[in-house]
């Protein structure tokens, strides 16, 4: 840690977090509380093919010139490393013997329309069992985080925000956000 302070950066408005899904704007907003204040707005973007990293980044250079300001975007995968780390379908992995999987969410920020985006991993291993707890979000069911004897489903939701990919994606986004100062400047719309 350099002692100097980061001079701050203004920021025209409010990030938007861009999303469909109300279970990730659920934890979400569970796991920032009012660190980073922000709203959301589901957009209709294209689907992206490429590396992860590489789809974030995108996702968030059409985000931020369609909001014309600050965005977050975020794209989550359960990847199998019985498949070389790819997303798949979990039924695909019966016929294989190495269960080890991990859930992995990427987060980018792009700060306005023509910013190089900045993007946050969080990874979290596991291994993937047959169907346990609450069907309400994904495969939450299906995932066991390595060292629980639950899966996410199961868990209480301030244990799996604590160890989960997003929780630890976001606490990236928590530290960059601390150390880059960013002073909204017109707040109107949050
Ligand atoms: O609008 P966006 O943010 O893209 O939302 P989405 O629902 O399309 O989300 P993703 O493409 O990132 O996620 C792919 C799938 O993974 C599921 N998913 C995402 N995060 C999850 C989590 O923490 N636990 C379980 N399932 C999750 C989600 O329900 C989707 O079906
Ligand atoms: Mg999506």
């Amino acid at each position: 840690m350099s002692g100097a302070a980061a001079a701050a950066r203004a920021l025209p408005k409010a990030v938007t977090f861009v999303t469909g899904n109300a279970k990730k704007l659920e934890e979400v907003r569970a796991i920032l509380g009012s660190s980073i204040p922000f709203q959301s707005l589901k957009l209709d973007l294209p689907e992206l093919q490429g590396e992860p990293e590489d789809i974030s980044k995108e996702k968030a250079r059409m985000a931020a010139s369609q909001v014309n300001g600050p965005v977050l975007v975020e794209d989550t995968c359960l990847c199998f490393n019985a498949l070389k780390g790819l997303p798949g379908l979990n039924n695909m992995l019966v016929a294989y013997e190495d269960k080890s999987a991990f859930a992995m969410c990427i987060f980018s920020l792009a700060l306005g329309p023509g910013e190089e985006p900045m993007t946050f991993v969080g990874k979290t291993a596991g291994k993937i069992v047959p169907a346990r707890g609450p069907a309400d979000f994904g495969w939450d069911p299906v995932f066991q985080p390595d060292g629980f004897d639950q899966t996410y489903a199961e868990m209480p939701k301030s244990v799996k925000n604590q160890i989960s990919h997003r929780g630890k994606a976001l606490a990236l986004v928590k530290e960059h956000f601390a150390a880059a100062n960013y002073k909204v400047q017109n707040d109107g719309s949050a």
